[in-house]
């Protein structure tokens, strides 16, 4: 696990971008086409910013990424809630393929359950995954992180935390809007790099207490972590107490 602390949020952000567009380019010239999950959140919403400064004119062939979500708030396609309410617009002037956005299922008439739609989601990504020429694992898995220690949507003593399906629906969410979907442990866990980022002196605790050996029940994020690559993103606030 590595820690990288950058003295305040607009630094970390800019930092970040530059690492995944780094990041997503040499997965290219290596002969991948990476696959990412994006995460909500505070700080997440200042990288995609950065990402569209940054992105255009870069080694990165933006539509040959795709673009995956580690959790979203089940609630109306373009509500301000969702996670990817401003960063499908980003990467799609990035130019991104349509058909590489895999946004998690909004609400819509008829759509089911948040269960159902979390099936679909982990079908949609199971079927990619199983194509020929995909390494069927995530380039890389972004994650925010709660003050409660929260990753993707799964929170500490949520029995989703034990779910072995690819994503699973949250019907529980204590912090609002209730109905989510994320994906699970298991789903993060196929990466090749998995990068937190955290912000804020409301993180600290949260931060210093992933550090520590302990259950994943009481911090999720002590359960996520990359095959080849962990790496804590972090502003000095952020890293304060570890
Ligand atoms: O609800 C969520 O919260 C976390 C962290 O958000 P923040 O605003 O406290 O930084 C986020 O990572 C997650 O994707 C989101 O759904």
């Amino acid at each position: 696990m590595t820690g990288r602390v950058l003295p305040d949020p607009p630094t970390l952000a800019r930092e970040v971008a530059n690492a995944l567009i780094q990041r997503l380019a040499e997965a290219q010239a290596a002969g991948r086409v990476p696959s990412v999950a994006l995460t909500g959140g505070t700080i997440a919403t200042e990288i995609h910013r950065e990402l569209a400064e940054l992105g255009p004119g870069s080694a990165v062939q933006w539509h040959l990424v795709d673009f995956w979500w580690g959790d979203e708030r089940f609630v109306p396609a373009g509500s301000a809630d969702r996670n990817d309410a401003e960063v499908l617009r980003i990467l799609a002037d990035l130019g991104a393929a349509s058909e590489r956005l895999h946004p998690m299922p909004a609400v819509t008439v008829g759509c089911g359950s948040v269960h159902q739609a979390a099936a679909r989601y982990g079908d949609e990504l199971r079927r990619h995954g199983s194509q020929p020429g995909t390494a069927g694992e995530f380039e890389v898995v972004m994650l925010g992180v709660g003050p409660d220690g929260h990753v993707a949507s799964l929170f500490p003593g949520h029995p989703a935390l034990d779910a072995e399906a690819v994503a699973v629906g949250v019907t529980d969410s204590p912090k609002p809007p209730p109905q989510r979907i994320t994906l699970t442990l298991p789903a993060l866990n196929r990466a090749r790099a998995v990068w937190f980022v955290a912000s804020g002196t409301t993180k600290a605790e949260a931060v210093a207490a992933a550090h520590r050996p302990g259950p994943v029940t009481e911090n999720p994020a002590r359960g996520v972590s990359g095959r080849l690559e962990t790496i804590w993103w972090m502003d000095a606030d952020a890293a304060s107490l570890r």
